[in-house]
Order: C-alpha cells, then structure tokens, then sequence
C-alpha cells in the first residue's frame, strides 16, 4: 500500500526523521504515537507526498511515490492535515473539492462527480448542513465535513492528523467510529492520535515513535505488553476488567 523505505526528512532548520521504514498495510488502521516534536506530522506529509525526503523512498501501492503526477497521487491518498483554513464556503462546495483530481480543465463537474459528493455527505453525516457556511459548524461538525471531502475524493488511503483534537469526549468517539465504519468499507486509514488509550482502542497497527525514530510497530495488544508506551511517555498503561485500556502517570 504505502511503503517507506529508509525515510530521512526534515526542514531548514534540520533532520527530523531518521531512517524510518515502515510499511502502511492495505484495508487497516494505522495509528502513529509518539511525543510532541518526534516527527509524526513530519512522517504523515512525507507518506502523503507533501514533503520530499533527503533520502530513502516513498512506494505507493508498489511504485515510487515520485512517479506519480499530482492529480494521479491525489486519487490515490487524501492527507486531512491537522491546521486547517476555514473558508467561507458551504459544506457542499468543501466537499466538492474532493472531486478536483477527477475534473477535466474547465472543473466543471459531472453527473457522477455530484453524485460522488452526495454519497460522501452522508457517509460523514454531514448532508443536513449542505448549505451552510463552514464557518458556522461546530468543531466535530466541520471535522465531518473535512472527512466528507477526503471521502468524495476517493482514494484508497486516508491519512488524517490528529482528527479528534479539541473536540469533546463525545464527538472524538464519533469521529473515530466513523473512522472504523469507512475502514469496515475497505479504506485504509493512516492517522495520528495524542490519546493512547483510543488509539490502542481503534486501531489494528500501533507504530510509536521517539525522537525522529520508529520505535516499534504492533499491534496494540503487543504494544501494550511490551510496556514501550510507558517508557516512552513516562506513564503506566493499565487495562481494567472490561479489557479497556487507560493510563496514569508513572509514579502512582
Ligand atoms: N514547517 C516546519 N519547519 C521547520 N521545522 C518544523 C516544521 N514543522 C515541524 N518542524 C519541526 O520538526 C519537528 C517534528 O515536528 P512534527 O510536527 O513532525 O512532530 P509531531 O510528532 O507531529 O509533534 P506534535 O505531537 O507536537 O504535533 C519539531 O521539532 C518541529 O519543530
């Protein structure tokens, strides 16, 4: 599906990641974990092609990520990144933006494009707030819509930066279930969760990284177990009798 290979990448100011591999496998979610600052945005943009590593390689579905033209990549993963603008446009017309990989010169859209938008309104919810300004929504509500858009461009892989961030308890339980329901339809999910406990929850595959570093990459339950969540955050992970998982700080 996506496959990094010996990834190093970075800005002006330095390297971030260093030689990170990892592969992203097909019709699962994937959550990265790690402390502020170790690079899992960085990792995110580098899998979306949003940022060209210094050295390694990015294979998408088998073929170097770079031989792909940009509509071409667009149609194969969609990035919802985690700062946003918010424009003073509809929710329709959001969640048509989805469409643009898929649109001839003149952008005008066709019979399927429309109907694509509408399935992807519905699937994320959001077809009762079509007409509204998407400044008018609600965090969780414009959250959908942005999901909505990533949805009408119909790619196999959606990569999502920390969806759930500053929505309530509740709205987070309704973004990650609407998460799990599109990877139950078959769509890959890559994203990037601060919270450990609804991370080890949702997901199939836990990659935890430190420092710029892939530490390990398991399955929850192995990740768990091998107590590196509680070195690398300094916490102590528990599980009560319903097999849920919290955690506390370290010295308690
Ligand atoms: N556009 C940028 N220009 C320069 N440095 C950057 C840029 N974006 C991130 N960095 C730096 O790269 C490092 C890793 O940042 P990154 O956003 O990938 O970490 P993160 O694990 O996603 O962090 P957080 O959990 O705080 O969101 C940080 O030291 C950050 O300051």
């Amino acid at each position: 599906m996506i496959e990094l290979k010996h990834i190093t990448a970075g800005y002006q100011g330095g390297v971030v990641l260093r030689d990170v591999s990892l592969t992203i496998p097909a019709g699962r979610i994937t959550t990265l974990i790690g402390p502020n600052g170790c690079g899992k945005t960085t990792l995110l943009r580098v899998a979306a092609r949003q940022l060209t590593p210094s050295a390694g390689q990015v294979l998408a579905a088998g073929r170097p990520a770079e031989d792909y033209d940009r509509r071409e990549f667009a149609r194969f993963a969609s990035l919802m990144p985690q700062v946003r603008d918010v424009p003073a446009i509809t929710v329709e017309s959001l969640v048509a933006h989805g469409r643009f990989p898929y649109l001839g010169l003149s952008r005008r859209m066709r019979p399927e494009d429309r109907q694509k938008v509408a399935e992807a309104m519905q699937a994320a919810g959001v077809e009762q707030w079509h007409g509204r300004d998407l400044r008018e929504l609600s965090g969780g509500e414009r959250q959908r819509a942005y999901i909505a858009m990533a949805l009408a461009q119909d790619t196999r892989i959606i990569l999502l930066d920390e969806p759930t961030t500053y929505l309530d308890l509740g709205v987070q339980f309704e973004i990650l279930s609407l998460l799990q329901r599109l990877n139950e339809q078959g769509k890959t999910i890559v994203m990037v969760l601060h919270d450990l406990a609804q991370a080890l929850r949702v997901s199939h595959h836990i990659a935890l990284m430190e420092a710029g570093q892939l530490v390990a990459f398991e399955t929850p339950e192995q990740m768990f177990r091998s107590g590196r969540i509680d070195r690398v955050f300094g916490v102590r992970g528990h599980r009560d009798e319903a097999g849920e998982y919290y955690f506390t700080p370290a010295h308690k």
